[in-house]
């Protein structure tokens, strides 16, 4: 199948708009999961017009995107480390009322989840490690890592993350955990003998012999994927503070330390590069863009994929809870709202509208979040 046309160009594809309204509280409560539903047909076509050039009102839509791509400070210390209440933190609490903490909350959640299994699905990037400036030295913390190894002992829990899964299994390094890389397009999970396996699942072992499944709907697109990795690596190399990342079925384009007036410069070589691209789509990360395959897949779909591997989908005592702080984890959040499925926590230091219920500040509010989970089952009576 010839994946690359002249006539059309790469879909500029950002999540739509997020509803403004919220489900009342009580649709937090009943629960229906719908079966998933895995079409063999993956491949989204929307066809675009080429342009030539990036054009004006593209180039600032792209440029707003990119400047608005990471939260801000919500408050500042003075000389003595206090903390100084500013208007952003009035903000963030204005905001806390509509994403209230999962930590306040936390008596709330765990009297839902009574006599329910709970299902963990983690990002990594923001989430489980701090946003740092290099992308490759975004390490856990090694209390994070004990936090995660013990609540993965009493709840089945994957990782799904924007990374190359090899990478994220690298940063995390714990073998009891499922996997979902380059948002989910790329799943080593369990298998389960009673389930059919979708198109492009294959039956393989993990590092420790395990039988696993692994689920790569966009295989097809690798060869693509890497060529197009070199394009980029070669057309933003004059760029200071560039860097483009492989992450196997998608490649990140970093701008975090590029200096905002050549932002621009790094739009436009992404744009000539993907242009010639109709089945890839960009898509905006925290300063990062990212190049992925046109396909009907994404994290949101990965946490239903996992859900049914473990034999956890379309029974009511199952609680999933996704915790993710990217613009690309709100299509799990979406997953979780719109089925009355689970609890999506967004993590976020300032305020932003999104499909989760609750919210966490920090990785260090994630890290209290996992350890009192593992408190409460372990002195629950259920
Ligand atoms: O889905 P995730 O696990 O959250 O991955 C999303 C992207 O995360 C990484 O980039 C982000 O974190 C970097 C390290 O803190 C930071 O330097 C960068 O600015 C952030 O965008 C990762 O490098 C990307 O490949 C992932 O797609």
């Amino acid at each position: 199948m010839d994946l690359k046309s002249n006539h059309t160009a790469p879909v500029l594809a950002d999540p739509a708009p997020i509803s403004k309204s919220r489900l009342v509280a009580s649709s937090l409560f009943p629960y229906s999961s719908p079966a998933p539903v895995f079409s063999p047909n993956l491949l989204l076509t929307v066809p675009r017009k080429k342009t030539g050039i990036l054009d004006d009102v593209r180039a600032s839509s792209w440029l707003d995107a990119m400047k608005s791509s990471s939260p801000r400070q919500t408050s500042t210390r003075d000389y003595n480390h206090e903390i100084v209440s500013t208007d952003t933190d009035v903000a963030y609490r204005t905001w806390m009322v509509k994403y209230p903490s999962a930590l306040s909350s936390f008596e709330q959640i765990t009297n839902f989840a009574k006599g329910k299994r709970i299902a963990l699905f983690l990002d990594y990037d923001g989430t489980l490690s701090p946003i740092v400036d290099n992308p490759d030295f975004a390490f856990m913390s090694i209390d994070m890592r004990a936090a995660v190894a013990k609540v993965a002992k009493y709840f089945p829990t994957a990782i799904i993350s924007g990374r190359s899964r090899d990478k994220v299994y690298g940063f995390v390094g714990l073998t009891d955990l499922y996997y979902a890389g380059s948002h989910g397009m790329d799943i080593m999970g369990p298998v389960r003998e009673s389930s059919d396996d979708p198109p492009n699942c294959i039956r393989s072992t993990d590092k420790q012999g395990k039988g696993v499944k692994l689920f790569q709907p966009a295989s097809e697109f690798l060869p693509m994927i890497d060529e197009v990795f070199n394009s980029l690596v070669n057309s933003t190399k004059e760029i200071k503070g560039a860097k483009v990342e492989n992450n196997k079925f998608c490649v990140s384009v970093h701008y975090r330390n590029v200096d905002e007036k050549n932002w621009k410069t790094v739009a436009q070589c992404v744009h000539d590069v993907i242009r010639n691209y109709p089945r890839l789509r960009l898509s905006h990360g925290r300063k990062v863009l990212e190049v992925r395959p046109v396909i009907n897949w994404d994290k949101g779909k990965a946490l239903t994929f996992l859900l049914e591997s473990l034999g956890l989908s379309n029974h009511d005592d199952v609680l999933p809870i996704y915790v993710g702080d990217d613009r690309t984890d709100e299509d799990a959040f979406k997953v979780l709202r719109e089925g009355n499925l689970g609890y999506g926590i967004l993590v976020s230091s300032a305020p932003k509208e999104s499909n989760a219920f609750f919210s966490l500040r920090d990785p260090q509010e994630v890290m209290e979040f996992l350890k009192s989970l593992v408190n409460w089952k372990k002195t629950s009576v259920l």
